[in-house]
């Protein structure tokens, strides 16, 4: 897993080692991991340090004193370093002696023209939308210019990824000591381009994580595989109570989904059993035992009581998607046994939270870990970075893998049997949503491939992702 923590965490684990180090020691190792990194882009970007214009974009914190310390040492190098501070009366004291006794100067303005600008306004520090004297200088960064990030790229929250108005948008985001949540949630994750982790020995063995982004190996210890023993049902049947006479083609995507989830069978129950079986005769149709369900999408209006009636059986894992998420009771969902997971695109989360979709979109990660709180269930929250919130609190997964290209109709039903079928297999909710997320966001990658990809050619290529993951 790729660890976030929250800044109260990591200011905690800071003061831990600060105790212990002597003073400044800290700062140095995070400016002398961030010039390597600026160094490297230079040197790839013109071939060499030495003759490069750097602009060091200044705020009056610890976050300006690491992009002095890092200017200072580029500047050794022969690069042109000119400081620009959000306000001349407050700078890094040391890091800007550093800086002129290395040849750096100090203006009041962005200059023209740069190579490299380091946005060292704001880090951990930085509360709300960016005050007007630091978006006039973000505003002013010269087009061209790579831009490296000081630890976030300032005008993003670090614990929750929220952007308030102007935020830096970074080619390279050098983060230290451990990742911050606002990197992996969108809208943040967006502006931080490429993001560099630096050691500066923090500890954090032990700390809370807020956010954890699964990697190949996280979801392949997951994955059901099949052993000689295995047989159909112990595999997991997953139901699937889909489709309508308007959508029956949501049905068909969400059993396509629950067919390469690796469950034993898929039973289907609703008014599109023509139309799946014609397209999967391997489908059972009509109710029995599942060892899981999932229920809602292309439902349509008023079939509230196939919701009830598949949340009513409670020992069986549920996921609920979609139209079944309409009116959903959160009273019902919290007295269920087994696992119910809800996978709610950010419209649908804004319904069930009584708020504007704007609202779910700017703060997910906030609205994730309400809605899983109000219903004491997982949710995953589908959208540019999908997130899954255990119901009882802790840690959110981030999902890493995915692409724009699959924000398109139906890719959310084949998500759903997926998810479903991996239910039915045993996962639990958070597992099962994460895991699905990992494997449909590589599969939509494979099949799109920098193209226009259709829900059905995704669900095609999940044997793929389910073979990458597992290589
Ligand atoms: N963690 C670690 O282990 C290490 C951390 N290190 C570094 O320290 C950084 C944290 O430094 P920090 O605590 O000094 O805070 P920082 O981010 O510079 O900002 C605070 C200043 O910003 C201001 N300000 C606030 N909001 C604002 C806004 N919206 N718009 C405008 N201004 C705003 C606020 O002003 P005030 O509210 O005081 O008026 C205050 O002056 C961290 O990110 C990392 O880079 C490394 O050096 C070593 C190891
Ligand atoms: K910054």
């Amino acid at each position: 897993m790729r660890t976030a923590y929250s800044v109260e965490t990591v200011r905690a684990a800071e003061r831990e080692l600060m105790a212990r180090l002597p003073e400044g020691a800290l700062m140095a190792r995070a400016a002398a991991g961030l010039a390597a990194v600026c160094a490297e882009l230079l040197a790839r970007g013109r071939g060499r340090v030495y003759g490069a214009r750097v602009v060091l974009l200044v705020g009056p914190g610890d976050n300006g004193g690491d992009a002095l310390y890092a200017g200072a040492r580029l500047a050794r190098r022969g690069a042109g370093v000119t400081a620009v501070p959000m306000d001349p009366e407050r700078m890094h004291p040391g890091g800007l002696a550093a800086l002129r006794a290395a040849g750096g100067r100090v203006a009041a303005s962005v200059p023209g023209r740069a190579d490299l600008v380091v946005d060292g306004l704001l880090g951990i520090g930085g509360r709300g939308g960016l005050r007007p004297a630091a978006a006039a200088l973000v505003e002013r960064i010269p087009a061209g210019a790579a831009v490296v990030a000081v630890d976030l790229p300032s005008g993003v929250d670090a614990d929750t990824g929220e952007v308030a108005g102007p935020a830096v948008t970074a080619d390279v985001t050098v983060t230290f000591g451990a990742y911050k949540p606002g990197l992996l949630t969108d809208p943040g994750a967006s502006r931080v381009g490429a993001v560099r982790l630096v050691d500066i020995g923090l500890d954090l063995d032990g700390a809370a994580v807020a956010l954890e982004a699964p990697q190949h190996a996280d979801v392949a210890a997951l994955l059901p595989v099949p052993t000689a023993s295995s047989d159909k049902y112990r595999r997991g049947v997953v139901g699937v109570v889909a489709g309508s006479e308007q959508y029956p083609g949501a049905a068909v995507l969400a059993v396509a989904g629950a067919l390469r989830g690796g469950a034993g069978a898929v039973r289907y129950v609703g008014p599109a059993a023509d139309a799946v079986l014609a397209r999967f005769p391997e489908v059972l149709v009509g109710r029995g035992r599942v060892q899981a369900w999932v229920v809602g999408p292309g439902l349509g209006s008023g079939r509230e009581a196939e919701v009830g009636r598949a949340l009513a059986d409670t020992d069986v894992p549920v996921l609920v998607d979609a139209d079944g998420l309409r009116g959903l009771d959160a009273g019902v969902v919290r007295g269920r046994r087994a696992a119910t997971l809800l996978t709610p695109h950010a419209g649908e989360a804004a319904a069930l939270l009584g708020v504007a979709r704007e609202t779910v979109e700017a703060g997910r990660l906030a609205a994730v870990r309400e809605l899983a709180g109000r219903y004491g269930a997982a949710v995953l929250l589908k959208g540019s970075t999908t997130l899954v919130a255990p119901g009882g609190g802790g840690a959110v997964r981030v999902n890493p893998t995915g692409t724009p290209w699959l924000a398109t109709a139906g890719s959310g039903d084949v998500l759903s049997g997926l998810a479903g079928a991996l239910l039915a297999a045993g996962l639990g909710g958070v597992d099962a949503g994460s895991a699905a997320a990992y494997l449909h966001g590589l599969a939509g990658r494979f099949a799109a491939g920098g193209a226009p990809v259709v829900a059905q050619e995704v669900a095609a290529a999940l044997p793929r992702a389910w073979r990458s993951v597992r290589d």
